[in-house]
């Protein structure tokens, strides 16, 4: 019997390892994570249900590939920051008043038949963008006026100026036994676009890049002092650590980068950027605490990212530490250790006596071996920001991550949208270096301005070159800013599901009891529309919090909120990152909506907007009306007949609708903001100093 491991299995039959296991879970299969083994017979199911599919893509892409003969096109990447799968990143535009034309300079009409004449017949043509019927002519070398009748025999009425369509290109070309091919634009400002893929046979052994997560206190700060001392000092000595947000390590002749920020907060807003530079996440967990609520969020986004987990049960010196209930604990999270049948790996060990350091280091190195991490040290680099901040000595340092390729003293760059040419570098060690391969940190100076974390940088030949980029890049940001971002949001999920762009709805739950997140959770995984699927991806009670939304971000998730709201950081990175926050308090409304969503029966015409927050401050009971809030608008305005929710520690209470609304002795229509106000609620007196009442309306909304 022969076993292979998901992420092997996947790479051989085209898939990527979150579908493999997604079919596994369908088909009631033994899974965990892609680490986990695939026997024959697992195969063999997996191969029959998968096999439809198989063929209809196939079909699918028969299809594309006739109309398209671009193969990049085709392939999608699966993780854009590994080297061997940076695919160039092309957009097609089918918008043919975007498109420019280049109009052919007159020719004399002598020459023009001349040229005719020598002119053969194509057997394939070329295209981008549009193309007039005359420009088709020409490039088919027949008569326009033959063209114009063989479209209206194909029923399309045409004049030669007229734009045509892909279909009517391709019926054209096809009437003439001549293969036609879409040149795909473009898109300047991609820094993605100016990677070349590389060959395999110049990938080499690249070391691999290490995040720790965990829950506050667990040890991750003393986990990376104690690697970096036990470990930087031994190969290099006399070397002065430098903060330089990561450093690398030796271990059997190995090396290993750690990055320096330990949390999931940071390796997840560096997802949302779209930078992947993780390649195996540590998950501290502290064997006299056990499984907490952020080591639960840790595990989630590093699951999110499909980043393989090492557990690191740390203060195991400590009395009444337990590792086993830590490994007992983890297997609620599917991190099930092998001795246990699982294929996750613990390491038990002491941060702060250095305890088991060795052995983590050794497994990273051999996670590292399965997941096969290849660079080509012999080209240009790129790579990602990991910090950057501006010095008032040295202008703008900016701490990189070099991905593939080598970074050089002197290489023309464009970072995020800044640019410039490498005019120092300088390692963890403090040590000036000329030049630095895959996987290495280094800290660089040079550029014109101080990048973002997360950013994406690109060597280029010429200097010119990176500088018309970088300021191309500059302006494409100031007119993102004025416009907006794509956003995951309920109303175009249909959409996508027919486009087939997405076949799983990442949601983000958060909810005020452990029961309702069980209980919807339950329920939205149930719901299948035509094989679309719900994926939740990480619950929680209480609060809708920052992280919630980073992680929605980076996962294109939406996020539901059952009797909960957002705190105010969240609700401004919900705004800066686009994310659709949907806020509920009747579980089966919350069902009914996705649900409908994904039928594409979302009504879309009236939506919750809320208009403002009274803090109450003062809380009046009088026996003849019941209790009345003394609040203050915190936050926009409060109408009369607006809708209220009263809101407990980021919990809602009740809703309802204002009884009465003063100011002093007066019946009020409105309070603004920054005024004092006094407040009943209709039919409910339970309201207490600290709470704040939220109100909203129904707003429609343009379809
Ligand atoms: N006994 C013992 N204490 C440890 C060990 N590792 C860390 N600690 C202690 O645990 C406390 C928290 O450690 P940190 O490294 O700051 O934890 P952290 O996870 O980085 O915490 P945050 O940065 O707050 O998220 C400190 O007092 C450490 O000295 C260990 O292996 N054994």
């Amino acid at each position: 019997m022969t076993k292979i491991r998901v992420y092997e299995y996947a790479k051989e039959i085209n898939k990527t390892s979150k579908e493999v296991i997604t079919k596994l879970k369908e088909l009631n299969l033994p899974v965990s994570n892609h680490m986990s083994t695939i026997t024959d017979e697992m195969k063999e199911k997996l191969e029959q249900s998968f096999k439809p599919k198989v063929e209809e893509k196939a079909t699918k892409q028969e299809k594309s590939e006739k109309s398209n003969h671009n193969p990049q096109q085709q392939s999608k990447q699966n993780k854009p920051n590994k080297p061997n799968d940076n695919k160039k990143k092309q957009s097609k535009n089918h918008n043919k008043h975007q498109n420019k034309h280049h109009n052919k300079p007159n020719q004399p009409k002598k020459e023009q038949a001349k040229v005719k004449e020598e002119k053969q017949e194509p057997n394939k043509i070329t295209y981008s963008g549009s193309i007039t019927v005359a420009e088709l002519a020409e490039k088919l070398s027949k008569p326009t006026n033959e063209i114009i009748k063989k479209l209206l025999l194909l029923g399309v009425m045409a004049n030669k100026n007229q734009d045509l369509d892909e279909d009517a290109i391709e019926l054209i070309c096809g009437e003439y036994g001549v293969e036609v091919e879409q040149e795909v634009e473009i898109d300047q400002t991609d820094l993605l676009t100016y990677i070349e893929e590389d060959d395999p046979s110049n990938l080499m052994e690249r070391p691999p890049v290490v995040t720790i997560m965990g829950h506050v206190d667990h040890g991750k700060t003393t986990l990376l002092d104690s690697i970096r001392n036990t470990k930087v000092t031994e190969g290099e000595a006399g070397g002065i650590t430098q903060h330089i947000g990561a450093y690398q390590v030796e271990a059997n002749e190995k090396k290993i980068t750690f990055l320096d920020t330990p949390g999931h907060a940071a390796f997840t807003s560096m997802r949302s950027r779209g930078a992947e530079v993780t390649d195996i996440a540590i998950l501290v967990v502290a064997a006299d605490d056990g499984v907490m609520p952020q080591t639960v969020e840790a595990i989630n986004h590093a699951k999110a990212a499909e980043v393989p987990i090492i557990v690191a049960v740390n203060k195991i010196d400590k009395e009444g530490a337990n590792p086993d209930r830590v490994m007992q604990e983890l297997t609620e999270h599917e991190l099930i250790p092998e001795d246990w049948g699982g294929d996750t790996i613990f390491v038990q060990l002491s941060a702060i006596k250095g305890e088991g350091i060795d052995d983590l280091l050794e497994m990273i190195l051999l996670i590292a071996e399965v997941e096969e991490l290849k660079a080509n040290p012999n080209r240009l680099a790129d790579g990602t920001v990991i910090e950057a901040q501006l010095d008032k000595g040295r202008g703008s340092v900016a701490s990189l991550l070099v991905q593939n390729g080598t970074l050089k003293v002197g290489d023309p760059i464009v970072v995020g949208t800044t640019f410039g040419r490498v005019r120092a570098m300088v390692n963890d060690l403090g040590k000036r270096v000329k030049s630095v391969g895959p996987s290495t940190p280094i800290e660089i100076t040079g550029l014109n301005d101080v990048p973002l974390a997360g950013d994406r940088f690109v060597v280029f030949k010429d200097e010119k070159k990176a500088r018309q980029i970088g300021e191309l890049r500059q302006q494409k940001q100031i007119e993102e800013k004025r416009g907006d971002k794509a956003r995951v949001s309920l109303d175009d999920l249909f959409e996508k599901i027919k486009q087939g762009e997405i076949k799983d709805i990442n949601v983000i739950l958060k909810a005020d009891v452990q029961g309702s997140v069980e209980a919807l959770a339950a329920s939205l995984k149930k719901i299948d529309v035509e094989g679309v699927k719900v994926n939740i991806i990480h619950t929680g009670v209480g609060a809708i919090k920052e992280s919630d939304i980073i992680l929605a971000s980076a996962s294109n998730a939406i996020v539901i909120g059952f009797n909960v709201r957002p705190d105010t950081n969240a609700k401004k990175a919900a705004e800066s990152e686009n994310v659709e926050i949907r806020l509920h308090r009747v579980i089966y409304k919350a069902i009914e909506e996705v649900e409908a969503a994904m039928k594409g029966m979302l009504d879309p015409e009236y939506e919750e907007k809320v208009i403002g927050q009274v803090e109450v401050r003062e809380i009046f009971k009088v026996s003849r009306i019941g209790t009345i809030a003394g609040g203050y608008v915190t936050d926009g305005k409060i109408t009369r007949d607006s809708g209220v929710r009263l809101i407990r520690d980021g919990v809602v209470i009740y809703e309802g609708e204002i009884d009465t609304l003063k100011r002093f002795k007066d019946d009020v229509k409105e309070v603004a903001q920054n005024y004092e106000c006094g407040i009943t609620i209709k039919n409910y007196n339970d309201i207490k100093e600290g709470d704040v009442i939220e109100a909203y309306v129904m707003e429609e909304i343009e379809v």
